[in-house]
């Protein structure tokens, strides 16, 4: 992984004098008398500005405002000048458009330290379409770039994406940063920490079998070190996790399994709660001592948990004296436990895993940033399959803006063989997002990114380890048969397509890999992203299921990033901010 590049890494010698492209996200609310109502956007673009403009470079700032269609006084950045003036402490100059001969004339102007705001960018349609020749007339106002739009950073348009490719050097501003900026457990110490309740929320959402044995122990390994890390110093732990999907309270959920091996882990013996909230945990919440470990039952037996119900998360944040969000792999998701139980304990911090995890994939994020233009990390491919096909069919869209090949696989194919109008049979296949699959294929084919669906697949006679199975085209599903694992054909053009690239993420297993006889797509793509990490391709697994399917070949010290993330792994590829993570102090 090339070293990720941020403005930071710019220094006097590299900005004086030099007309630096910025394009941030002013994209901020305005009252009826065009009165700003909310500058947190402007305020979050600051700190890259002042660096600069500290640094004598010249500043071309870039935003878009709203969604106008053409010219839209009423989208104008005109009104955001005073503020940024005021927060900047110079005056802001502004131009009437975004480029042409008069914007050429102020960028000349512009004085070492100054700041010349440009019109909003949207008001050519051009931006939208990340056209080439627009983002080469933004790109010939300046020497370098700087995105710092994060908020933006998932489309694909002219001034967010085109310009890097015309512009070096194109870095990350401090907003795009703030991501793996958080206050983390570390900086609590033993004096923050003896004889406090702290509730620290994990993803211990690991695959159990029909016997509630836990198949892969990835995810509660990972969380240790923030649990050690708190119980050395004297912290009284409150851990809380969800496990799988249950509506309501569902036994076959309970994180009771997991007790004996998270107590093996932390050398003491974890206590465990039948419940997350209430008086019963209450009382036990009161009788952990120092250096002490509470499971709580898990929390999305409480509807309220998905619904981040203000109500809920207060009953949960009330139990403790201070909030470690270690989950990762939820980040994504703006839960009660997750997100609001930040806002009613002070401090809200960020524990190990997270912190590495997003050290890690930001990082990676800003390195692709910097591949847009040098082009180190490319081709790009992101490999998905897997079962939560509804939740992850939409990532899809986004990341046809980012890589140059989709490999899917798992049951996210169904849905597009259907949208096609073969038979599946009793295949998985998502009825309401046939049409969204036709419009990815469409997609994919006008972007020119390869969207490759397995040409043969193995087939089942029910959902068991015992099924009979055989190989059929992939168009050839009869009924009462069900799609169970990717076909021998297929792993050949998989692996041959694979080869051609040097940056790979990977989320969702190709077929029910629990299962020996539908475990083979699995492990041969498993097996051939290693021999690529071997060859110096960056191969980034996310996900619990699929780092389990790595970990059962024992493959995964094999891969450059194992990630506790699957879906939120895919969102902060999209460029998304996690709410779990935003959720959280500043450091
Ligand atoms: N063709 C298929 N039909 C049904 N289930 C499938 C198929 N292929 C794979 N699966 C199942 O998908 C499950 C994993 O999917 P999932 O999307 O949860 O991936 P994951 O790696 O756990 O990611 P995340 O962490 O986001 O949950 C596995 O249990 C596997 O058996
Ligand atoms: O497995 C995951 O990706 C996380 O535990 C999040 O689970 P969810 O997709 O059910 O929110």
């Amino acid at each position: 992984m090339a070293s990720k590049k941020s403005v930071s890494s710019l220094k006097e010698g590299d900005l004086k004098g030099k007309k630096v492209f910025v394009r941030a996200d002013l994209n901020v609310p305005l009252d009826d008398s065009f009165k700003i109502t909310d500058d947190t956007r402007i305020r979050a673009a600051v700190p890259t500005i002042k660096y600069l403009m500290s640094n004598g470079a010249r500043v071309i700032l870039s935003s878009h405002l709203g969604r106008p269609k053409g010219v839209t006084p009423k989208y104008s950045l005109k009104p955001l000048v005073p503020r940024l003036s005021e927060l900047l402490g110079i005056e802001v100059k502004m131009a009437d458009d975004c480029v042409g001969p008069e914007v050429e004339n102020l960028v000349a102007g512009i004085s070492d330290g100054g700041v010349l705001l440009l019109e909003n960018v949207r008001f050519y349609k051009e931006e939208e379409k990340n056209d080439p020749e627009f983002a080469k007339k933004l790109a010939s106002l300046a020497d370098l770039y700087v995105n710092d739009a994060f908020g933006t950073a998932h489309r694909a348009h002219a001034s967010t994406e085109g310009v890097a490719k015309y512009l070096k050097p194109a870095v990350a501003g401090y907003l795009m940063q703030k991501m793996a900026s958080k206050k983390s457990v570390s900086s609590l110490k033993e004096g923050d920490l003896k004889g406090k309740k702290v509730f620290v929320r994990a993803d211990l959402n690991v695959p159990l079998d029909d016997s509630f044995k836990i198949t892969d122990d990835t995810r509660i390994r990972a969380a240790v070190p923030t649990i050690k890390y708190l119980m050395s110093n004297g912290a009284r732990v409150i851990l809380s996790s969800h496990l799988g999907r249950p509506k309501g309270v569902t036994p076959k959920y309970s994180l009771k399994p997991l007790v004996p091996r998270l107590s093996e882990l932390l050398g003491i013996e974890v206590k465990m709660a039948d419940d997350c909230v209430g008086p019963e945990v209450e009382n036990l919440v009161a009788g952990i001592s120092d250096g002490g470990v509470l499971l709580l039952e898990n929390v999305r037996f409480y509807k309220e948990e998905e619904k981040n119900d203000p109500e809920f998360a207060k009953k949960l944040a009330s139990l403790a004296d201070l909030y470690v969000n270690d989950a990762f792999g939820t980040a994504h998701r703006a839960h009660a436990s997750t997100e609001g139980v930040a806002k009613y304990l002070k401090p809200a911090v960020a524990g190990y895993l997270m912190q590495k995890e997003l050290d890690y994939l930001v990082g990676a994020e800003l390195d692709y940033l910097v591949g847009a233009v040098s082009s180190p990390n490319k081709p790009f491919a992101a490999i998905v399959g897997g079962a939560k096909v509804s939740s992850k069919i939409g990532v899809i869209e986004s990341l046809l803006e980012k890589v140059n090949i989709i490999v899917l696989g798992g049951g996210m194919i169904f849905t597009f063989y259907k949208a096609q109008g073969y038979k599946v049979g009793s295949s998985l296949v998502e009825e309401d997002k046939l049409d969204l699959a036709t419009s990815l294929l469409e997609k994919a084919k006008s972007k020119g990114v390869s969207l490759l669906l397995p040409s043969d697949v193995v087939i089942a006679d029910k959902f068991a380890a015992d099924a009979n199975s055989k190989v059929v085209p992939a168009k050839e599903i009869s009924d009462g048969w069900m799609g169970l694992d990717i076909g021998p054909d297929s792993i050949k053009s998989f692996s041959e397509t694979l080869d051609t690239t040097k940056t790979i993420i990977w989320n969702g297993p190709m077929g029910v890999f629990e299962m020996e006889k539908f475990a083979a797509g699995t492990e041969a793509i498993a097996k051939k992203l290693a021999e690529l990490s071997g060859k110096g391709v960056t191969t980034i697994i996310g996900g619990g299921d699929s780092v389990a399917a790595v970990e059962k070949v024992g493959l995964a010290d094999k891969m450059s990033h194992i990630s506790t993330g699957g879906g939120a792994s895919l969102e902060l590829l999209e460029g998304k901010t996690l709410p779990g993570v935003l959720a959280l102090n500043e450091a």
